[in-house]
């Protein structure tokens, strides 16, 4: 039985006493036994929030692949650890168009934190061209064959994948449930395709794209779907206080 998982993405935005106030206002409604909630946070907030999560988890929303070197304004994996972090976002569809990133570093990435036993939620998704051209499951199918390649089928297992159809992302304009349960079976299809039954029955599924407290349940009862990550409306903390009591 998976366990759901609601991550808000807060993206660059939060300072050290933003983070303080949220964390002060949320933790204790995230007590759950039947689901996980947690942030991503800038850098600059981790530590805060490692401080004030009793109840979140507390996810890197980047990482680099290299544990030391020449790579200015790079954090790695082992100052993630010492941070006190369990996750780390990869492969955001932010990080994809404007930094760089590409399936094969998200791969290397995937592979650093698994070693140091952060768990990946490894984001992936269709721009609004390739949803109209009909490419959809061609898209979620290559960036999963490249983003999770050469890992162990326990550990694909273990991570999260968010499906992230970049046309809803802070548009206002969400998938359909139809749509966004049909594409979180086929990331799991595919993790069934390279690392077999097991590990795509364990692995949890997010989608992700203007989710609110308005739309989050009829996305948390489509079987496939197993979270979601939330950018917006996991900013304002009465916002994701909804998310969460209308989820746990
Ligand atoms: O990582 C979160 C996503 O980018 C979704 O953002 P949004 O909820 O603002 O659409």
């Amino acid at each position: 039985m998976r366990k759901p998982i609601i991550v808000g993405n807060w993206k660059m935005n939060k300072t050290m006493k933003e983070t303080k106030e949220f964390m002060e206002a949320v933790d204790g409604v995230a007590a759950s036994d039947n689901a996980t909630y947690g942030i991503g946070a800038p850098y600059t907030a981790l530590a805060t929030a490692v401080a004030g999560a009793k109840n979140l988890i507390v996810a890197a929303e980047n990482c680099h692949f290299e544990d030391t070197g020449a790579f200015t304004g790079e954090v790695s994996v082992p100052m993630l650890q010492e941070v006190g972090v369990t996750h780390c976002i990869i492969g955001h569809s932010e990080r994809r168009q404007m930094f760089g990133d590409t399936d094969e570093t998200v791969n290397k990435k995937a592979k650093r934190l698994i070693d140091a036993g952060i768990t990946p939620i490894l984001c992936i998704g269709e721009t609004e061209a390739q949803y109209d051209a009909g490419e959809t499951e061609k898209v979620i199918r290559e960036q999963l064959s490249g983003s999770l390649a050469n890992l162990c089928p326990k550990c694909v297992g273990n991570m999260v994948i968010a499906y992230e159809p970049i046309w809803a992302i802070g548009t206002g304009k969400s998938a359909t449930k139809e749509d966004a349960q049909n594409c979180c079976a086929i990331v799991r299809d595919q993790v069934r395709v390279m690392y077999g039954d097991e590990a795509a029955e364990n692995v949890r599924v997010q989608y992700g794209g203007s989710v609110k407290p308005n739309n989050i349940v009829e996305y948390m009862a489509c079987p496939d779907i197993d979270g979601a990550l939330i950018g917006g409306a996991s900013l304002k903390a009465d916002s994701f206080i909804e998310i969460i009591e209308k989820t746990k």
